[in-house]
């Protein structure tokens, strides 16, 4: 199951603390990660493997809602900063839009993340 992490400047640091805190189901056989440019490259730093794509204002955010449109994404924990203002807002929005076409789980905080973490490893 491919999963993409994203996260805000600001939500980055909170971003790293949860999937610290969720390292064991993340890294999980089965669990393929993905994430926007500068938000893989801190997971690599704190040892995750992930797929890095490019970074969110260049175009990050598109790329995973491609994936979400092709099924290949089957879920997105997108910790957004809902004070601050973002040039690539459109693409934001896509990729949000894009979950919802295609039913896919999205959380954009870290509650909702959390419980969907939950749920899939119950399932397993
Ligand atoms: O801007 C982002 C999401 O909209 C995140 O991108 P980065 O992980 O490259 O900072």
């Amino acid at each position: 199951m491919e999963i993409a992490i994203i996260a805000h400047d600001d939500k980055k640091a909170e971003m790293m603390g949860f999937i610290q805190s969720n390292s064991k189901q993340l890294q999980r056989e089965g669990i393929d990660l993905i994430a926007t440019g500068t938000t893989g490259k801190l997971m690599e730093e704190l040892g995750f493997k992930v797929r890095r794509m490019l970074s969110g204002p260049l175009g990050g955010d598109a790329q995973i809602a491609g994936r979400v449109a092709e099924g290949k994404t089957k879920m997105v924990l997108f910790f957004k900063d809902p004070l601050g203002k973002h040039p690539h807002e459109p693409d934001i929005n896509m990729l949000l839009r894009v979950c919802d076409v295609h039913n896919v789980p999205l959380a954009t905080n870290e509650a909702s993340a959390q419980l969907l973490l939950d749920a899939i490893s119950k399932r397993s």
